[in-house]
């Protein structure tokens, strides 16, 4: 298998990266827009700079490489950003997805594409993979248009859907629920927190688990990857309290009224994972475990 990764510098791309590092079964090249964050980490994994709105470069990877699998991890994920930046948005969700997809139609690469709770409007979570679509913020459509682009690809292709991801990476900026909570309570901040909003929770490494599952498999249609209770982030927020023994009575919570986000979150999402773990033999861990994965990280 010669395995092309794109945004390696993420959240999901520093996972895989780990996981696939030494497989002798994977000859593995990852790539991401700037300088490798992981190249002092990982000295033995090939990695080339490649933007993936860019097609020349893509096709010039393509060519070279010549991967038989590609697991895309890449995009703009910073929700309340695609909201006011859309024409940028739309290049690295959307338009980004078809150089990606015509490049593995020509060499009949499979492509495992990640997506999102975020396709629905959260009115009836959780979901299954048959669930009808409905986004309700910018990110959210330009996820589901990826989608539709990936469906009609002419070579096999994979969709799996995640929810909320959390895990500690290197030289990364974005936050999740569990550093973000911990990190605050150990400052002493007082923290706003939703309890009406329903997702569940997934630890990076059972993302990455769950991408190098479908694509070892040359797996085709469309799984729900996810962490399986449902949670409400109040309650994530408890949890992690708990666990790294921290002031729980700075946590407060609040409801989806009262905190606005620049963009609209659907409510109650989450997802049913029931196919990934019959097809896939996907298994994912407990929050209450994940948080103590990324414990024994930090
Ligand atoms: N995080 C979450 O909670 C969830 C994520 N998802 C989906 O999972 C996938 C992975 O998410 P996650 O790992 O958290 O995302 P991150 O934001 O952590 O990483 C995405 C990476 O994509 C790279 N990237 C962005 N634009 C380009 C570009 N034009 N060319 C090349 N690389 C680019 C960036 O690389 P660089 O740093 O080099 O610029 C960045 O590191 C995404 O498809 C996302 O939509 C779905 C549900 C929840
Ligand atoms: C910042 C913040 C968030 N929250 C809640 C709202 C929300 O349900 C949850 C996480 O909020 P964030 O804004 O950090 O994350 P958010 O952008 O909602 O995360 C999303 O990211 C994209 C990429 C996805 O695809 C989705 O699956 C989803 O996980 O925490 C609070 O209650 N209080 C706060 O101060």
């Amino acid at each position: 298998m010669r395995l092309l990764i794109t945004g390696s510098n993420g959240l999901l791309g520093q996972k895989l990266t780990g996981l696939l590092a030494e497989n002798p079964e994977v000859e593995l090249l990852t790539t991401s827009r700037g300088k490798n964050k992981v190249a002092g980490i990982f000295p033995e994994v090939n990695f080339r700079s490649m933007d993936i709105t860019r097609p020349e470069e893509v096709q010039a990877v393509f060519e070279n490489f010549r991967p038989t699998h590609v697991i895309h991890t890449a995009a703009q994920t910073n929700v309340d950003i695609c909201e006011t930046e859309r024409e940028a948005c739309y290049a690295q969700n959307v338009t980004a997805v078809q150089y990606l997809v015509e490049a593995c139609e020509k060499y009949n690469t499979h492509f495992t594409h990640v997506s999102t709770d975020f396709i629905f409007d959260g009115a009836a979570g959780p979901y299954d993979e048959e669930a009808a679509p409905k986004p309700v913020n910018y990110y959210g459509q330009t996820k589901l248009e990826a989608e539709e682009i990936v469906k009609k690809a002419a070579c096999p292709w994979a969709i799996l859907r995640t929810v909320l991801v959390y895990g500690i990476v290197h030289d990364y900026g974005r936050s999740n629920i569990v550093l973000w909570v911990k990190n605050s309570l150990e400052a002493g901040k007082t923290i706003q927190v939703v309890d009406d909003q329903f997702r569940t929770p997934t630890l990076a490494e059972d993302l990455a688990q769950g991408c190098w599952l479908a694509a070892q498999k040359s797996a085709t249609g469309i799984y729900n990857i996810s962490g399986e209770e449902l949670l409400t982030p109040y309650q994530m927020a408890l949890q992690v309290a708990d666990y790294f023994k921290l002031d729980a009575s700075l946590i407060q919570k609040t409801d989806a009224s009262k905190f606005t986000q620049p963009a609209k979150r659907p409510p109650r999402t989450g997802f049913v994972i029931e196919k990934a773990k019959k097809e896939l033999g996907y298994k994912p861990h407990t929050f209450q475990e994940g948080i103590g994965i990324v414990a024994g990280q930090i």
